[in-house]
This record gives structure tokens, sequence and C-alpha cells, in this order.
């Protein structure tokens, strides 16, 4: 994807308190899959490589948990900056960092153009980042927009309905959002208290005080805000299905085993992102390495010998000294091949207690064992 050409940074806003999720973890700390929202949105701006910088807001009193989440999952070109009590007054003060360069512990350029992202939105993509940027170099402002769900009616001071919109004249205001930096940044210094304290639209202050239509741009599905516990429960599902999605299935060089993970693959591709490859786990191998940096979380591991447990530790090892960001359990399937001519096959039950024993350790690193005994007849 072509990066643009202009320098854009972030402001993540997720300095709320979640009060419709309820519970006291406010939403955008709540863990999926043991990782905090907001990680999710922070990841999602540091894979696009032209977003120079990520301001994250954040309420005075989480400012010490996001930065040791920033610490934990390894995030870079991360700030965080003290939010206010409405979301307007926390992207505004995500704003002056770079206007009045308030950071201490790194020199912020100013941006052409300044992305804002709701923290709780965490499944984004460069598409619609790339897309709003463009639009917002040409017309000052963009914005992600998705169909209405359901119809908009107004009430009447009574109680009933006074009129309903005509739901295909209007859409769902979404984020990511993004704007010439300046005409946000002069928008919020006009801004009255009223708009900071209640309003909920940032392309509408940029038509209110500096005369900008956004260009409103069609966005994707999973662009969608978590705001009530089922939204968690929901992203949780998402982030667990696209995990299950990729595998990577290794082999010693022996040609019977590496072919039983040939044809592994060819069974799964059609279903999952699936890599298969042969090596000796003895060396320090790059072509594994660039798997685990591609995040890979799932490995099926097929061997013939009779005692593995000393290669998977060795994977392990590779594992943990990869960069690979521990965000989610790491799965580690051992499919031990019996090609044998006796028709019964039994494996020690100490090498079962090891691999056991094994299995527990690395638990408490995150990394689930499994153990798969096959019995291949000889022929
Ligand atoms: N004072 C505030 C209020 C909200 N936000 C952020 O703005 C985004 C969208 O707001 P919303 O979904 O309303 O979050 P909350 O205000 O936390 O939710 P609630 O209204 O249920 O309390 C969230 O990432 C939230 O953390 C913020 O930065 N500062
Ligand atoms: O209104 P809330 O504070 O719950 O969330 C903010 C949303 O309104 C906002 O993200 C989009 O509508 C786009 O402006």
């Amino acid at each position: 994807m072509e990066p643009v050409s202009v320098a854009v940074s972030a402001v993540l806003p997720a300095g709320g308190s979640g009060e419709r999720l309820g519970g006291a973890t406010p939403k955008q700390f709540c863990g999926l899959q043991g990782r905090p929202l907001v990680s999710y949105a922070v990841r999602a701006m540091e894979r696009v490589s032209w977003i120079s910088d990520i301001i994250v807001v954040v309420s005075p009193e989480n400012i010490e948990t996001m930065k040791s989440i920033i610490e934990k999952y390894g995030h870079k070109r991360v700030t965080v900056v003290k939010g206010g009590v409405t979301r307007h007054r926390s992207i505004f003060n995500g704003l002056k960092v770079f206007a009045e360069n308030q950071s201490s512990n790194r020199l912020l350029q100013k941006p052409e153009v300044v992305i804002i992202h709701d923290a709780v939105r965490p499944f984004v993509e460069e598409d619609i980042l790339l897309k709003v940027v463009t639009a917002a170099k040409e017309h000052g402002a963009a914005g992600a927009i998705r169909p209405l769900v359901s119809t908009v009616i107004a009430s009447g001071e009574d109680g009933c309905l006074d009129h309903s919109l005509e739901r295909a004249r209007y859409r769902a205001s979404e984020m990511p959002q993004a704007f010439l930096f300046d005409i946000i940044y002069q928008a919020y210094q006009q801004c009255t208290d009223h708009d900071l304290d209640y309003g909920t639209e940032c392309l509408h202050l940029a038509l209110k005080y500096c005369k900008t239509n956004a260009k409103l741009v069609e966005g994707t599905a999973d662009l969608w805000k978590v705001t009530y516990k089922r939204d968690l429960y929901a992203a949780e599902s998402i982030i667990k299905d696209n995990l299950s999605q990729q595998i990577c299935i290794i082999t010693d060089l022996k040609e019977a085993v590496a072919q039983v993970g040939f044809l592994l693959h060819e069974s799964l591709k059609s279903q999952v992102k699936v890599e298969a490859i042969s090596i000796s786990l003895s060396k320090n191998d790059s072509h594994l390495q660039n798997i685990f940096s591609g995040e890979c979380y799932n490995f099926l591991c097929i061997n013939d010998k009779e005692y593995a447990t000393e290669e998977i530790q060795q994977l392990v090892d590779m594992l943990e000294k990869s960069n690979i960001p521990l965000l989610y359990p790491i799965v580690l399937i051992l499919v031990h091949l019996s090609i044998s001519e006796n028709i019964f096959f039994s494996i020690e039950l100490e090498e079962l207690t090891k691999i056991k024993k094994f299995a527990r350790e690395v638990k408490k690193k995150n990394i689930l064992v499994y153990g798969l005994l096959i019995q291949c007849k000889h022929w």
C-alpha cells in the first residue's frame, strides 16, 4: 500500500470511564484474550508505517496503567497524554501536545493530517485509515460512516413520537476520522464549553467553526465501538477467530515426516492461512524467526522421534527469544508419529510424564502444549 506523502499522526481518546459497559475497569483497559482493549487500537496504528506518532489520551488516574501496557506489549511511537472530563476535552488535550509541543519525552512533529480514532474501536485497518487521510488532505476533514441499523426518531415533550427520519438519507458516524491538523485544532480552540462538554462529533466542529464539510467515507462493518458488555464479548470472539485462522506446521527434515506435513498443509490451506516448513530445530532457523515475527500463534510440530521433548524445548526457547509479542496464548501441538511394524505402540510413561511436566511449566509463559500420538502402520 502506497504510504502517504504528508506527516500523519494519530490521537486515540482513551480517557473515558465506560459507564455503559459497567464494572470497575474502564472498558479500554478490559482484557480481550488477556490483552487490554486499548492495546489493539494502538497496535492497529503501529502497523501503519506512515503514522509517525500515536497519542493515547487517558484519565490522570490511568496514566501509569497505560504506560505499563505500552511497556508490556512493546508499543512504539506512543505518547501518553492526560485526558479531560469529556471525550472532546480529551481529544483537544491530545491535539495540544502537537501544537504546543508539550510532550516532555519526545520531540513531536506537528502533523499535516491528524487521525482521531476511539481507542475502543480495535478493528481498524490501514485501508480505511489511508482513505480518510487521503480525503482529509483534499477536503480538510473526513470520517468513516456506516449504514444505520435502526431508524432515527424524535420524541415530543409528551414522550411520544414526534417524527422519524428517512433512514436511507442518514448514516452512522464512526471512526477513524482525519483532519488537516490546523482545521481541527482551530475548531477546538473556538469551541464553547457546551460543545466541549456535550458534543460527540468532531466532524461537526470542523463544519461549525471552520466551514469545512467533511468527506464521508464508507467504512467496513468492523469499525464499531465497544460500548456495552456484549461488544466486549463480540470483540473477543472476533480476535479468537482471527487467531485461529493462522497455523504453522513444523516438521524435521526426514522425508516421511515432511511428507505428512505437506499433506496436512494441502488439506488445511483452503480453510486457514497455513505455512509448512521442514527445518532442523537444532539450528536457529531464520525462516522460523520470520514466522514468529509474522505473529503466528499456532504451531503444529510433527516428528517421529522417540524423545521429542528436547526439540520442543528448543522451539519454546526460540519463541521466547523471538520478537513475537506474547500478546496471546501460543498453542504448540506435538504430533508424534509412530511409523512401525508392530500393531501396538506405546510411548514410555517416563516420556509422557516429561511432556506433561514440560507443558505445565511453559503454560506459565502463556504457551499451551498439547500432545497427539498417531500410529502409522508401515506397509
Ligand atoms: N472523558 C472522556 C470520555 C471518553 N473518552 C474516550 O472516547 C472514546 C469513545 O467514547 P465512549 O464510547 O463514550 O467511552 P466512555 O465515555 O468511556 O463510555 P460511557 O459513555 O459508556 O461512559 C472512548 O475510547 C473513551 O475512552 C475520552 O477519551 N475521554
Ligand atoms: O458518543 P460516545 O462518546 O459514546 O462515542 C463517541 C462517538 O459518538 C463517536 O466516536 C462517533 O460517533 C464519531 O464521532
